[in-house]
């Protein structure tokens, strides 16, 4: 019964994979496992989309993410954007063969194969929240399940592009280069809760710990609180960064002066130039302002216990 079956997505241009070791090693840890599977390799960029609504369609309810937090993005969108199936019957887990593999990082799954398909075996679940944005400039609607930002963080994404052959630390290398060039400008920020105008560096709203390769940029989060944690950075330059590079992975930096934070379930934000690059989880995905909402404890994941 496909139903029962594990499918795997398989993006085998994502970070880590080096194609012939790593599959070998993931069919092997399925067939370890007793665990019934079937798979596809995406052949595109974005592919993961259509490759979801095929799978739905024919019977596949339990999804493997196989590749990093792109691939992963473009399930969730393909998952959340179909109306055939009702979102209780899925199931989806994560092999993490990223570059940055931020989502996973918040529930533990390692980059060990052995030990992530171990994970998938025990089948525990947890329903998380995903974020549903809808982008003012274009009029489109995407959804994410780890972090979106715009202004800085969207550039770095753009900037990173192109670093991206440096692995995790490539991240880093574009924040602090980036800030050389980056010019901020004025966000307007509205929620039920909070109002603020000012000259911003980025804002970003997060549903999961960790984005930008390990850094820690909002406050308290919880996944299945049915709350954002939102945090803008005001007047950054490069020399206050550099003093700090330590606190944005350790999570110190949402306590520097120049941070705001909040939680939320939904919020605005606009900025003055129509150019700002938008990122959801990792992905480029327009320019402008958007309105985020938090659908609670919507898709099904399979996640560590510990
Ligand atoms: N066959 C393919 N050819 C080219 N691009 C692909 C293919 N399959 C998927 N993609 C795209 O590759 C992009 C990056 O994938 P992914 O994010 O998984 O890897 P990564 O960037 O190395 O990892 P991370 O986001 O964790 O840093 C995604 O936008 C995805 O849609």
């Amino acid at each position: 019964m496909r139903k029962d079956m594990w499918f795997l997505i398989v993006n085998p241009t994502s970070g880590s994979f080096s194609r012939k070791r790593k599959w070998t090693q993931i069919t092997a840890a399925f067939e370890a496992n007793e665990l019934p599977y079937d798979f596809t390799f995406t052949k595109k960029p974005h592919h993961e989309y259509e490759l979801v609504l095929e799978a739905l369609d024919k019977g596949y309810r339990k999804f493997v993410s196989v590749g990093g937090d792109g691939t992963l993005h473009h399930i969730v969108n393909g998952l959340m954007q179909q109306q055939q199936v009702s979102l209780e019957e899925i199931k989806l887990a994560v092999i993490p063969l990223g570059t940055g593999n931020d989502w996973v990082k918040t529930y533990k799954i390692p980059k060990n194969i052995a030990k992530a398909v171990q994970i998938i075996k025990d089948e525990h679940t947890v329903f998380q929240d995903i974020g549903k944005l809808t982008l003012l400039q274009e009029h489109k609607t995407v959804f994410f399940n780890n972090v979106a930002g715009l202004g800085f963080d969207g550039y770095v994404v753009k900037r990173n592009e192109r670093l991206k052959f440096l692995g995790p630390m490539s991240f880093l290398m574009s924040t602090v280069l980036g800030l050389l060039s980056y010019k901020s400008n004025e966000f307007s920020i509205k929620s039920n809760e909070r109002t603020i105008t000012s000259k911003s560096l980025l804002t970003i709203v997060g549903i999961c710990q960790f984005s930008g390769g390990g850094m820690q940029l909002t406050k308290e989060v919880n996944p299945t609180d049915g709350l954002f944690d939102v945090s803008m950075a005001k007047n950054f330059t490069f020399w206050t960064l550099i003093r700090n590079v330590v606190r944005l992975f350790n999570g110190t930096i949402v306590n520097h002066s120049e941070v705001e934070t909040f939680k939320t379930d939904s919020v605005t934000i606009e900025t003055s130039q129509k150019n700002t690059y938008i990122q959801a989880d990792g992905e480029l995905i327009g320019t402008g302002g958007f309105k985020a909402e938090i659908l609670p404890k919507k898709l099904q994941f399979v996640v560590s216990l510990s």
